[in-house]
């Protein structure tokens, strides 16, 4: 009945399934990436699966993915909802999780505008900063760089979202928004909960044998009440006091005339920390990663830091646009490895059909971002690192419309990539420009190998690794110092 509809049409090739389970077994269970991006070989750039009814649509292929997603997005912008994320109120915290229509369109409103490039530009300071206090826990304590990446992307969420600086360590609204969002991320797959698997399950009363999973989302959603209400209400009482220092929350509040934009605003200021601050830190893992296993384009890129900007001070965006070999490097870092090689899964609203395929309304959609940023066609020898496929024979560096999926499409693409790029160059530059990255060594010398495939969460993180982070002269460290008597204005 799925596969042949809508006027004898069929959906996209795909393995052939079973009987009423269809191709439940062949959902792959781990790095989904890597298996659909192999499939597309046998079945073509847009694929199809039916599991238990429910068809499941994968783009591997760039341009398939911004014809459905941008010009047809009115049918494909909406989100499949998680029965167990809705029971903990999860999807409160996170507007990546809301379904399309009016609610949804009103809160992009206001993450749109709030995060537009020049409004990302007003927190570049504050970016700085905190890119300055991770050099320096990098010179102090080097080993530690994945806790000292936490720290610093968790500051700038919270920085940005209410104008909040967090603590050293232990701090309350830190080791909430970190508990609620753990939670939450471990209640996406289907098999976290069986209710996530038979929805019908979650109208059971609580008392019933079996329905902890209840009592458990319960429990946390009073988490991701007080992660979405606490901070914002430490912003409203300074406002009150005439203390509150620029924030998303803050600003967005002063300009706001609609009386139900707050519980929007306070929406997407969850959201900063929710969408945004493991995101960027896979990214920040991906640099030192991406340099200490090419040491060779660590060195180029170093040398044009040299001359471009010489040994006195630290790099600045303003440096942009004379350091092409740098950003062609950036770009590359972008494209080889991601924070989300799969996207945020789409839902359709309405029938489609594409090239003669039909897409039926309750789809969902996955879209390989990994599978795109890969193509061979268009990145030949895609796993190489090669800064130089981004540069002109003039030597300058060409940005690629085909990076944008690393941060989605259409009308639900990634609204905090503006900031989330301005975070990542500054480090990014900032790093070469004061460390050397290197493999670590073992006892008898010996480079320490580094798994370059990332895990298959959520968010796809490198595996623990070590790599040994030493600054390149006494010019490193001076800069580094000068930065704690800097004034950031
Ligand atoms: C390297 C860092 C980041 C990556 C790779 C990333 C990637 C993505 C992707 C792939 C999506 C789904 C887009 C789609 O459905 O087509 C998304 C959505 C979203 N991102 Fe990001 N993101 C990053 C950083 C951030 C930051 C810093 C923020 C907040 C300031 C943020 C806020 C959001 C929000 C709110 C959504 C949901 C948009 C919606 O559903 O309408 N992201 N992101």
């Amino acid at each position: 009945k799925l596969l042949y509809n809508h006027k004898g049409r069929q959906l996209p090739p795909g393995p052939k399934g079973w009987p009423i389970i269809g191709n439940l077994f062949d959902v792959p269970s781990k790095h989904p990436w890597f298996v659909y991006e192999e499939w597309g070989k046998k079945y073509g750039p847009i694929m199809s699966m039916n599991v238990l009814g429910q068809p499941i649509i994968v783009v591997n292929s760039h341009s398939i993915a911004k014809e459905l997603m941008d010009r047809r997005g009115s049918k494909y912008s909406s989100r499949p909802q998680i029965p167990m994320i809705n029971l903990m109120n999860f999807n409160k915290a996170n507007m990546a999780l809301q379904p399309y229509g009016h609610e949804w369109r009103q809160t992009r409103r206001v993450a749109d505008y709030s995060l537009r490039p020049s409004a990302a530009n007003n927190y570049r300071v504050m970016q700085k900063k905190n890119s300055h206090r991770y050099l320096r826990q990098l010179i102090e304590d080097p080993a530690n760089f994945y806790n000292h990446i936490r720290h610093f992307t968790t500051a700038v969420a919270m920085d940005i979202a209410y104008g909040y600086e967090i603590a050293e360590s232990d701090d309350h609204y830190v080791i909430l928004a970190e508990t609620t969002v753990n939670k939450g991320t471990a209640a996406f797959y289907p098999a976290a909960f069986y209710v996530n698997m038979i929805p019908w399950l979650a109208r059971l009363p609580e008392w019933l044998p079996g329905m902890g999973f209840k009592k458990y989302a319960r429990e946390t959603s009073r988490f991701v009440q007080e992660m979405i209400e606490a901070p914002f209400a430490f912003v409203k009482e300074q406002m009150a006091n005439g203390t509150a220092t620029p924030s998303l929350t803050r600003d967005s509040l002063l300009e706001c005339s609609d009386p139900e934009d707050e519980g929007r605003i306070k929406y997407v200021a969850a959201s900063i920390y929710s969408a945004g601050a493991d995101t960027t830190g896979s990214s920040l893992n991906t640099v030192l990663l991406s340099l200490a296993t090419h040491p060779e384009v660590q060195k180029k890129a170093q040398d044009e830091l040299d001359r471009v900007i010489g040994r006195g001070r630290l790099p600045d965006y303003s440096d942009r646009d004379k350091l092409p070999y740098v950003d062609a490097l950036f770009q590359e870092m972008m494209r080889w490895r991601i924070a989300s090689p799969m996207g945020a899964t789409r839902l359709t609203t309405e029938d489609d059909v594409y090239d003669n395929y039909f897409i039926p309304k309750g789809s969902i959609v996955q879209l390989n971002a990994w599978a795109m940023l890969h193509d061979p066609e268009h990145f030949p020898e895609p796993d190489a690192f090669k800064p130089e496929r981004f540069l002109n024979k003039d030597g300058k560096c060409v940005e690629d419309p085909v990076l944008s999926a690393h941060f989605g499409f259409g009308r639900r693409v990634c609204p905090g990539r503006h900031l989330a790029l301005n975070t990542i160059w500054i480090t990014m530059t900032a790093i070469l420009h004061c460390f050397d990255v290197r493999r670590a060594k073992d006892a008898t010398g010996k480079e320490i190998d580094i798994n370059t495939v990332y895990s298959d969460n959520l968010i796809s993180f490198p595996y623990p690794f070590k790599c040994s982070i030493t600054p390149r002269d006494q010019a490193s460290i001076d800069m580094i110092k000068a930065t704690e008597k800097m004034e950031y204005i």
